[in-house]
């Protein structure tokens, strides 16, 4: 039977960077993980093997820590670009580039006064924030498409929320609720328009008006779903940023169950619950301008 090759891309999955800047005592840093995936003429590669057209994955990886030295690492959206357009400008045989970067938050230890002026200021705890992400891809016919996003933002509302009014059937068991606590880990990727990508644009800002968005709405949504919920953290962000045309969401319904406390003659007035973590129900959208452009490849 005869076969060709379908679509295909390779690269350096997470590679790890850690880039310190010391600015005196004073050091900064910049913790992210960078995955990088290149397509194009690869067929040799595939149906001969003949490795021509193939820059190495070892190569991809080494570029990364290269630029860094070079170019630094600011904003991740700026750097995934910055590699993405590398790629594709610097290798004939490649036509389209992604850049995934994941970026980890560290805090800074607090120290006193004596020690920090004595020894400078170096110690950091890894943060119990979430985790900041981007994917970039760039294509040989000029186009960038830039989606930044975030993981593992972890939110509960203990009350404010209800589930009632859904579907009975035979199998289902329940109980409608007027009162219920709401908690989810928020994944969140949001696409700029294109042009965003220009040289200068805040991606730093953005995002830290994007997450105030999302939390906001998150608190502020009296809940009778954890999909109207999810619409509303969507909608809040495209009223309030220009620059974004399209918000996706994915929330896990982290379950909280209420404990029967009555074998125990106890009441439970929604005071006592069993936090569980399997199975949960996970909702997902897409909230969207409607004069959206066409999102090309930017969510691939
Ligand atoms: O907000 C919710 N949406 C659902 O679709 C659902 N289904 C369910 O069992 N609990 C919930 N909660």
């Amino acid at each position: 039977m005869p076969v060709v090759l379908g679509p295909n891309r390779y690269g350096k999955a997470e590679t790890r960077l850690v880039r310190v800047v010391r600015d005196g005592g004073v050091h900064h840093i910049k913790d992210v993980t960078v995955g990088s995936a290149l397509s194009g003429d690869m067929e040799a590669v595939h149906l001969t093997g003949d490795n021509a057209a193939v820059l190495p994955t070892d190569t991809q990886k080494n570029t990364v820590y290269a630029f860094a030295r070079k170019h630094g690492v600011a904003e991740i959206e700026d750097f995934a670009i910055l590699l993405a357009r590398h790629y594709v400008e610097s290798q004939p045989t490649v036509h389209h580039a992604r850049v995934e970067i994941e970026e980890h938050f560290w805090d800074r230890i607090p120290v006193s006064e004596d020690v920090a002026g004595e020894r400078g200021r170096h110690s950091f705890v890894r943060s119990g924030r979430e985790v900041r992400t981007c994917a970039v891809h760039h294509d040989r016919d000029g186009t960038t498409t830039v989606v930044s996003g975030l993981r593992d933002l972890v939110v509960l509302n203990s009350t404010d929320s209800e589930f009632s009014g859904f579907v009975e059937d035979e199998y289902t068991t329940l109980p409608p609720t007027k009162d219920r606590v709401l908690a989810t880990a928020v994944s969140a990727r949001w696409r700029h328009l294109p042009g965003a990508e220009a040289p200068g644009t805040a991606y730093g800002e953005s995002y830290d008006e994007v997450r105030r968005h999302l939390l906001g709405a998150f608190a502020e949504t009296y809940s009778l779903s954890l999909q109207q919920t999810l619409y509303a953290m969507g909608e809040r962000v495209l009223n309030a940023r220009e620059e974004v045309c399209e918000v996706r969401l994915a929330m896990p319904n982290k379950h909280h169950f209420l404990v029967d406390l009555t074998p125990f003659g106890l009441d439970n007035p929604n005071e006592v619950f069993h936090a569980a973590d399997r199975p949960y129900g996970l909702i997902e959208g897409s909230v969207l301008r409607d004069d959206a452009p066409d999102a090309r490849f930017a969510w691939e």
